[in-house]
Order: structure tokens, then C-alpha cells, then sequence
């Protein structure tokens, strides 16, 4: 079967710029993005596509390129459902915040939702696409929603995760290491579905970097890679305070390591802690089904990657207190950089949250800047913990729009995420604005010890 029609349920991270480069890539098929996110879909239909509600590199080109040609966005889900070949669900599955599971399992009701409008509208056979990353074994209740409340349609489920990071989507999306395709491989119906989606990535992707495998280890894969992956980040943290402990450099020991082919370099930057809309979700999830299992050892030895990345946010932030004589009430402290990492508006989870969180909680006047990400989200961010209330927040908090009013009269500096027009900051003039002694915090080893110790500041970084 040659699919024509895709529709993708979800424009946010990943729908957004996954169907972009589907449309971009297979100009012959039709895809329509859709989501019940109304502001969502007018700013992917805004005419200036700069304005698209996600930052990423080079994607407002794709999308420039693509959209009105065969790359729709619209919030009329059902009929897009019903027009459809090949239905992707991408919506959010974030951690549950409610009942059994609570703080730990991945909420499903969005997903849930899917499939009863999907199985409502569907007036032809359809192949759903898992997208969306989901606890093993969801394809199981999928099928069961579908077959039991459809119109007697045919539905075969297949899982496609998606491994691009935010930041570097577009060049994840157009060269991926691979593309993991889960099916049913014990029946034709199934084998036919997962070519039909070989077919669509193999308009760009060499056939040999699809890899299909049964359902079950598609879905675990997907937990799997986020699991290693922040496990790398959380062992390279743990040591980092040991480095400071013993002088030791960080640096200088993921150098060494990463060498050995069998380590390998990439993910090994100490850092303030891993941040992101789902590293940490997705190692809960996998922790909460460990349990569910039984599987009390190995529950417990992938929740200690979260353990350790609760203790780095927290390890940073007390630093800076003790550093500044054991309190910040009242002194300004500039926070430079709020997204979970750079080239990214995302705020989810990022670290510059818990220790603003902190710091506000000793009484600190917190300045932030970061060049994507907007006073309300900032705000919001923090509302959302919950930790005061809205006006306390606002009272203690400012947001301005450039490193160096941050810095203005600041007893310290912090940098929170890793973008590159603060490598290149006129740090002079930052030490110039500060009190003095100036102290710079480098929450993610951006910054030059010697010259920046060179130009009179009392440096702390991680990891040395
Ligand atoms: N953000 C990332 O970099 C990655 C995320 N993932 C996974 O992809 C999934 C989606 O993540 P994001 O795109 O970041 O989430 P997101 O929150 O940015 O986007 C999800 C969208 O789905 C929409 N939605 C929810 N229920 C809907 C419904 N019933 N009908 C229509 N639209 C609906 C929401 O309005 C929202 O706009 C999650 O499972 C996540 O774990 C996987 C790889 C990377
Ligand atoms: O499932 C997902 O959502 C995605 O999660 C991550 O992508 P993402 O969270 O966008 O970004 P990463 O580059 O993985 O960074 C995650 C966090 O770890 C931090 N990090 C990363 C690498 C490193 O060496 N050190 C480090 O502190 C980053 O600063 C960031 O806060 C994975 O890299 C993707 O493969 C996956 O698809």
C-alpha cells in the first residue's frame, strides 16, 4: 500500500517538525498537522513563518518551503482523521499528577482520547502510528479502543518513536541515526502496514537505517535511549563533585574517557542537570512499570539517574549561597539562560527553574535573561511550582532583555544554559556592571577559567 494522505494528531515538538520534513522530503503525500491547541495552529499558519510557536533551526525554512504546497495545519481533527491513510499520534504524555501512578506513570488520557476519536471518525481502513513515547505494551490498549468502539474499520498499530533533540531537530529529522519502525510481523495485514511506513521515510532515509522490529521492542527502545542517555549525563554530574573535591578536573576527565571507542565522547558535559520535557518523565515511567512488575532492583538503580540529577540542581544553588557568605537575601543574582539547553525555546523541566526556585527561596532578588524564552513563560514556569504565590513571584523576579542589564549592580552571576552569545558576552563590561567581588557561577563549563579569573572575577564551575 502507497501512503497518500497522513494525518498527525499533535503540533508541538514533535509533530510539528516531524510532519515538516515528511511534507518536505515526500512532496507527493499530503500531510495535515492537527491540534486542538486553536493559538497553537494560527501561529504554524502565521503568515511571517517566523513567528511559528516553536524555535528551531532551520525549521521556519521547511516549513516555509512545504506548508500550503502538501503541509497543512488545522484544528479540524475529524476530518482530517477521516481523510487520512496513516493517522501519527504526537500528543503529550506527560507524568501523571493525579491517583494511582501519581509523579510517576505516564498519563495516557490524551493518547486515550486519540484513539476514541480516531475509532469514532474512521470511515476506511486506517494504520495508527504510536509517535508519541509510551509506556510498553500501550499499542495492546490502542487496539483493544479502537476494534471495540470503530465503525467495523480495519486498524493496524504500529510504534515509531522519535529520537531527534530539541535544538538540532531538523538535522536529527533529515539524517537520523535511525528510524525504529514496531509492527505486527506475524501477519501480512502487519508486514503490509510497517512498509507502508518504511516507504515514507525511505523518500530520504537509506533503507538500511530503518530498523523494524516487533511492537513491544519498539516501545521499550524508545524508554531505553532516553534512559541511557540521561544516565551518561547523571554519572558524568556524580563525578563532577567529585572533581571539585580533589582537584581533579571534569573537563579534562570526560576528555580522557570519551577517547576509549567503547565509551565514546558525545554526552559527557557535566552540567547543572539535565532538564528537558522528557528525560525525566520517561525514566519515571520506566521505574513505575519496573515496579509494577515487581522489579524492585531494577526500579530502584534507574531512579537513582533522577536522584542524582535532583541532587546537581540543588548542589549548584546551595554553592552559590555558601559562596556568597551564606546568604543571598536581598543581594541580585543574574540568572543567564532559562531553556532546558540551548537553540530552544523549551522551557520543560530545565534546570534554571528549580534553582531560581531556590535562590527565591533564600530571599534572592533574581534577575533572568535568555534570548528565546519570554517573560510570561519564565513566570509561568515558576507559577507552576507552586512554591509561592503568583504575586510573591512576580515580586522577587525580573525578567529583562539583555545579558548585560542582567548583570547591572548583580552580587553574581549564574549561567544557566549553554547558548553561544554568552561565550562571547563582553564579560569586561559584565564585571564592570557587577558589586564586587564579582562572582560567576558557570552552571555548564561555557566559560574560560583563566580569563575570566584574568578579568578580577571569583570563578565556580562545575566539575573543577
Ligand atoms: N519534545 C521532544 O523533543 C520529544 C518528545 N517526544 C514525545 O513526543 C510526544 C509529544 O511531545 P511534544 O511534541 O514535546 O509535546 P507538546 O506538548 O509540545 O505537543 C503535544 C500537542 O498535542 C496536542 N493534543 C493533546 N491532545 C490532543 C487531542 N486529543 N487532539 C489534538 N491535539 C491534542 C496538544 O494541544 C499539544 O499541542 C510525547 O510523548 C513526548 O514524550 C519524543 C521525542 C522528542
Ligand atoms: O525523547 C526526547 O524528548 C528526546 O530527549 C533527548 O533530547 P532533548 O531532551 O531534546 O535534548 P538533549 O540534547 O538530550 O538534552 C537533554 C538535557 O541534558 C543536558 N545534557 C545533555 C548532554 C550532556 O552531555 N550534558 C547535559 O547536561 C542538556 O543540557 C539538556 O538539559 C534525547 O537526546 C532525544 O534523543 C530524545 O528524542
Amino acid at each position: 500500500m502507497k501512503v497518500k494522505n497522513i494525518c498527525c494528531i499533535g503540533a508541538g515538538y514533535v509533530g510539528g517538525p516531524t510532519m515538516a520534513i515528511i511534507a518536505q522530503k515526500a512532496p507527493g503525500i499530503k500531510v495535515t498537522v492537527v491540534d486542538i491547541n486553536e493559538k497553537r495552529i494560527a501561529a504554524w499558519n502565521d503568515a511571517d513563518v517566523k513567528n511559528i510557536p516553536i524555535y528551531e533551526p532551520g525549521l521556519a525554512e521547511v516549513v516555509a518551503e512545504a506548508r500550503g504546497r502538501n503541509l497543512f495545519f488545522s484544528t479540524e481533527v475529524d476530518k482530517a482523521i477521516d481523510e487520512a491513510d496513516m493517522i501519527f499520534i504526537s500528543v503529550n504524555t506527560p507524568t501523571k499528577t493525579y491517583g494511582i501512578g501519581k509523579g510517576m506513570a505516564a498519563d495516557l488520557k490524551f493518547i486515550e482520547l486519540c484513539a476514541r476519536q480516531i475509532a469514532r471518525f474512521s470511515t476506511t481502513d486506517k494504520i495508527v502510528v504510536e509517535k508519541s513515547t509510551l509506556p510498553v505494551r500501550t499499542a495492546e490498549a490502542l487496539k483493544s479502543i479502537l476494534d471495540n468502539t470503530g465503525n467495523g474499520v480495519n486498524f493496524q498499530i504500529l510504534s515509531n518513536p522519535e529520537f531527534l533533540a530539541e535544538g538540532t531537530a531538523v538535522n536529527d529529522l533529515q539524517a537520523p541515526d535511525r528510524v525504529l519502525i514496531g509492527g505486527d510481523l506475524d501477519t501480512e495485514a502487519g508486514k503490509e502496514a510497517i512498509n507502508a511506513l518504511v516507504d515514507v521515510y525511505a523518500h530520504w532515509v537509506p533503507r538500511t537505517n530503518i530498523l523494524t522490529t516487533n511492537v513491544w521492542s519498539s516501545e521499550l527502545s524508545k524508554l531505553t535511549a532516553n534512559a541511557f542517555l540521561a544516565q551518561r549525563v547523571s554519572s558524568i554530574n556524580a563525578l563532577s563533585e567529585l572533581c571539585e573535591q580533589t582537584g581533579a578536573d571534569i573537563k579534562e576527565v570526560a576528555k580522557a574517557i570519551g577517547m576509549d571507542s567503547r565509551i565514546g565522547p558525545k554526552f559527557l558535559q557535566a552540567s547543572v542537570g539535565f532538564g528537558g520535557s522528557c528525560f525525566q518523565k520517561d525514566i519515571l515511567n520506566l521505574v513505575y512499570i519496573s515496579k509494577s512488575l515487581g522489579l524492585t532492583e531494577v526500579a530502584d538503580y534507574w531512579e537513582q539517574v533522577i536522584i542524582m540529577n535532583d541532587h546537581q540542581k540543588r548542589r549548584f544553588a546551595a554553592k552559590m549561597v555558601k559562596t556568597l557568605y551564606n546568604t543571598v537575601s536581598g543581594k541580585k543574582i543574574a540568572m543567564l539562560g532559562w531553556a532546558f539547553k540551548k537553540d530552544t525555546n523549551d522551557t520543560r523541566e530545565s534546570a534554571a527553574i528549580y534553582v531560581a526556585d531556590y535562590l527565591l527561596n533564600e530571599r534572592a532578588e533574581v534577575v533572568v535573561y535568555d534570548p528565546k524564552v519570554s517573560e510570561e513563560q519564565i513566570l509561568a514556569d515558576l507559577d507552576y511550582l507552586n512554591t509561592r504565590s503568583a504575586e510573591e513571584n512576580r515580586a522577587n523576579i525580573t525578567v529583562v532583555n539583555s545579558a548585560l542589564e542582567a548583570t547591572q549592580g548583580a552580587h553574581a552571576v549564574a549561567i544557566m544554559t549553554e547558548w553561544d552569545a554568552f561565550k562571547t558576552l563582553d564579560w569586561k563590561q559584565v564585571y564592570h556592571n557587577m558589586l564586587k567581588p564579582a562572582f560567576l557561577f558557570d552552571g555548564r563549563r561555557l566559560l574560560d577559567r583563566h580569563e575570566l579569573e584574568a578579568l578580577g572575577f571569583e570563578f565556580y564551575a562545575i566539575g573543577s
